[in-house]
């Protein structure tokens, strides 16, 4: 049995989160760069947490160059085993309204400008996405949201773009009405793939603000608005952050899902031709099975 240690990933307009107790933020280095920004640890309710903005504090890196591998590194590094992303997003859905959270549990990834693995030449692996987050994790923040009096939707398509501007109208149709999305944003992908390979669980909670610009009575997405919706969402997301503890608890079964085995058959570089350098800047995030 190991220990739980919860990471909470803070998209727009989560910046900090309160009531951690011995909290300090602390810089982590590591072999991808450096992280967003400093992490917050301490415990939460019993339990350690470390939370990371996403964006950095003042909202500095734009989706594109959220170093994304450095922050899922410096998250395993410090112990984490539960990825919670907190994440404002478009919704396309009239009964998804803004205010309302959506517990993500599949994801079209149309990002096309970032770094998608830790692995590559002279360490060549393949994981399965092919259920992308951890039910476990995510029925405990469908839980803690519900306890929190938030309106949680249980189960959602996020559809990843690369962004920086929003979708055209035809864009938000397409992803509507073809292909059957429900909310949209900008950074959950590589975030959720890097995870895994990470073997670390992941869940997705989508704060929607907007109804993108498919809404014939909502016109276009305006980002104030935006602003405006997530300055009420930050709240309920916190609240909903401090019911997870509880629910987690201190210690910890492996996944029923398989999320901390991932890497178990997924290496398929012989031994003698592995790269060594590869080989060490993974040693967090595949030290376990690469030792
Ligand atoms: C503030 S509007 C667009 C911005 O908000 C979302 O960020 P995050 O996913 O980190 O909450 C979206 O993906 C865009 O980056
Ligand atoms: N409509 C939208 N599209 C992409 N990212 C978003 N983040 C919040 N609203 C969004």
């Amino acid at each position: 049995m190991t220990k739980t240690m919860i990471g909470i990933i803070g998209g727009s307009g989560l910046y900090e989160i309160d009531g951690l107790k011995d909290a300090q933020w602390q810089s982590v280095e590591t072999p991808w760069g450096a992280p967003s920004d400093q992490i917050l640890t301490g415990v939460l309710n019993g339990v350690p947490m470390a939370f990371l903005p996403r964006h950095g504090r003042g909202h500095v890196h734009s989706p594109s160059t959220v170093p994304y591998r450095a922050n899922i590194d410096a998250l395993k590094r410090l112990g984490v085993t539960d990825v919670i992303a907190i994440s404002a997003c478009g919704s396309f859905r009239e009964d998804m309204a803004p205010g309302d959270f959506v517990v993500v549990d599949q994801f079209i990834d149309r990002t096309f400008a970032r770094e998608k693995s830790f692995f590559g030449t002279g360490c060549v692996a393949h994981v399965s996405v092919a259920h992308p987050t951890c039910p476990r994790l995510g029925a405990a923040c469908l839980e803690a949201g519900r306890d929190a009096g938030i309106t949680m939707h249980n189960g959602g398509t996020y559809l990843a773009m690369e962004g920086p501007q929003f979708s055209t109208l035809a864009e938000s149709k397409m992803y509507r009405e073809s292909w059957g999305c429900d909310v949209i944003g900008m950074t959950n992908m590589p975030e959720a793939k890097l995870a895994r390979e990470a073997e670390l669980c992941y869940a997705s909670v989508a704060m929607i603000t907007d109804y993108d610009s498919w809404h014939p009575d909502h016109g276009e997405v305006d980002v104030t608005e935006i602003i405006k919706t997530l300055m009420g969402n930050a709240d309920k997301g916190r609240a909903l952050v401090s019911r997870l503890p509880a629910l987690l608890g201190t210690d910890r079964d492996p996944c029923p899902h398989g999320c901390d085995r991932a890497l178990e058959y997924a290496i398929l570089t012989a031994p003698d031709k592995r790269d060594p350098a590869l080989l060490a800047k993974l040693d967090a995030i595949a030290g376990r099975i690469l030792s």
